[in-house]
Parts: structure tokens; sequence; C-alpha cells
């Protein structure tokens, strides 16, 4: 029999998995796994769980919760010999990394995803010694959404992004920043960059619109030194995705991006902080397996 490893947050978004959990647990067995859970204690607790699962090899690991939680049991599978497939359960306030797989946000229907079956290869992304699972980033901008206080978060959701940077954007300047993307390389003074895995991020759908999850490169948006007004106006055209052909923007793709600064400048990892640059980063070409609803994937990132 199959084993499956569910791993939830029961401070996560609405806190709402608690209530599904005997059917959910019930909806695997008769799709003939053997399920348990284990539901976090702390911050962090989800990476030991998921290299517990690792170590007792599950043949499958699910991840309840916001991309928080699904960052941590990344950061537990990642690079280890032996990896159990991943299962999504999207029950976070932000739920960024389930949205790009098209896994939907009702409980029952993600779990009826994960017994059906079909898989496809994610990458993920390293940064120096941690992964990450939508987008990492430095700049004055990046900084705020760990700025954003927790329960502030819960309440609203992605509007407190939106009153947080509002707030700051007074504050904003350009940073001093030299980044070597697959041989190339920018030096000058920028507002911000980010390294993408996915295409949306943080409410902004089409930030890297031509991304694929499982092509091995990353997208690469550099936005260059800016006035207020023109910032306003390139962040805004974001929302639409017409950022890419920007003047000011740099976009392209990478698969190994090195980033340094004269100047301290703070990293964000997965909304996180993330410590400060230099900073290596390293797209793990489909280092995970990821259950999702195959007839709404693309062609391109099917793979049989
Ligand atoms: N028992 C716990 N008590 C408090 N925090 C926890 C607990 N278990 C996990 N966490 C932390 O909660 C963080 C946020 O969780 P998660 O992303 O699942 O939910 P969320 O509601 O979507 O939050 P966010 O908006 O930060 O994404 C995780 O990064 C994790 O470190």
């Amino acid at each position: 029999m199959k084993r499956a490893r569910i791993i939830y947050n029961p401070t996560s978004g609405r806190e709402l998995f608690k209530k599904h959990i005997a059917n959910v647990l019930q909806k695997l067995e008769v799709a003939g796994y053997e399920a348990s859970c284990h539901a976090t204690t702390a911050a962090g607790d989800a990476i030991n769980a998921a290299k517990i699962a690792v170590e007792r090899k599950y043949d499958i690991v699910i991840a309840a919760g916001g991309d928080g939680t699904i960052n941590e049991v990344v950061n537990g599978l990642a690079e280890q010999e032996y990896r159990p497939k991943l299962g999504v359960i999207p029950v976070g306030t932000t739920n960024d990394f389930a949205r790009a797989l098209h896994i939907p946000r009702d409980i029952e229907a993600a779990v009826d995803i994960i017994v059906k079956g079909d898989t496809i290869p994610v990458d993920i992304g390293k940064m120096n010694d941690s992964y990450f699972i939508n987008i990492a980033g430095g700049g004055r901008l990046t900084e705020l959404t760990y700025e954003v206080p927790s329960k502030l978060k819960t309440m609203l959701g992605q509007l407190a992004y939106y009153m947080k940077g509002i707030e700051m954007l007074p504050s904003i300047r350009a940073t001093e920043m030299s980044i070597e993307y697959d041989g190339k390389l920018f030096e000058g003074e920028a507002m911000l960059f980010l390294i993408g895995l996915t295409n949306s991020v943080g409410g902004f759908e089409k930030l890297a619109p031509d991304s694929s999850v499982n092509d091995g490169l990353f997208s690469l948006i550099i936005l260059k030194k800016t006035n207020l007004a023109e910032f306003i106006r390139v962040v805004t055209a974001a929302i639409t995705g017409n950022h890419i052909n920007d003047p000011n923007v740099i976009y392209t793709s990478a698969n190994r991006i090195k980033v340094n600064s004269t100047e301290k400048m703070q990293l964000n990892i997965d909304g996180e902080f993330g410590g400060l640059v230099p900073a290596e980063f390293e797209n793990l070409y489909r280092h995970l397996d990821v259950f999702v609803p195959i007839d709404r994937i693309r062609p391109e990132d099917r793979v049989d």
C-alpha cells in the first residue's frame, strides 16, 4: 500500500483545514493510500516534518497551508536523494504556487487532484542554502512584504501589501547592484530585482507572462533607477503585464544568477526575509513532481 503524509499548518489562512481532515483522510484511504497527518507546531516545523517523511520513504507528501507552509515542505524535500511526490492543498492567505499550477482552493477538489494522480515536474529555486517556490528578490520595494504584520495579512490578505506599499512609496530609492545572469552582466542602480519561478506573484498575475514552471529557467526582472512618478507608472503597468517592454525594465530569463551590492541589500525569499547579499541563485530543473489538474496545464508544461 502507498503511504501519504499530510503536513498541515493549523494556523493557516482561515483555519479551514481542520474541519476537513476526516474527509481528506478518507478520500486518500479509498484511493489506496495509508494516510497520516502532522500538524505543524511552529514556524520551521514543516521543514523537519518533510525531512522525516523523506527518511520514512513516504510515497507522497501533501502540504496543506499557504505559500509559507509549502515553502517549508519544499525546503525539507529539496536536494534529498529520495523525494516523495508533492500534493498541495491551498488553504493559506497567499496561494501563489497553487494558483500558478491551477490547483483549486476548494479543499475537496484539491484532494481529488491528488487522488487522480497526474503530476508534472516543477522547477525549484535555490538561493544560497535555501529553497523557494515562487519568487526571490532584493531592493527597497521587496522589503515591504515581511514588514506587513501577519495578523493584518490574515485579516486583509493582499490588500495589506498594497497599503503598506503605498505608505512606503516615498522612501523607495534605488540600490547600487551587480547582477550576473548566465554570463551577462547588469551593473548600476536599480529599484529592485525579482527572480521568479511562476508567472503570478503577490496579486501580479502577469509579472512574468511567458514563464514556464519546468523549463529550468528563472524569469529575471530588473527595474532600473527611476523617479517616483515613473516608478508608479511601471508598477501599475505590471498589473496588466505591460512592464515587460518598458525601457526601465530588463525582462529576461536565466538558469544561474549572482547578485551583489556595494550597499547593504536585503533579500526576500518567498515573501520572507532572506538575509543580505551576496546571493547566488540556481534553478533546480524539474526537481519535484507535483500533483496538478493536468487538463488545465499548458501543453508545453506537461511532461510525459
Ligand atoms: N503552529 C504554528 N503556529 C504559528 N505559526 C506557524 C505554525 N505552523 C506553521 N507556522 C508558520 O506560519 C507561516 C505562514 O503559514 P502559511 O503560509 O501556511 O499560512 P498563510 O495564512 O497563508 O500565511 P502567509 O500569508 O504568511 O502565507 C509559515 O511560514 C509557518 O512558518
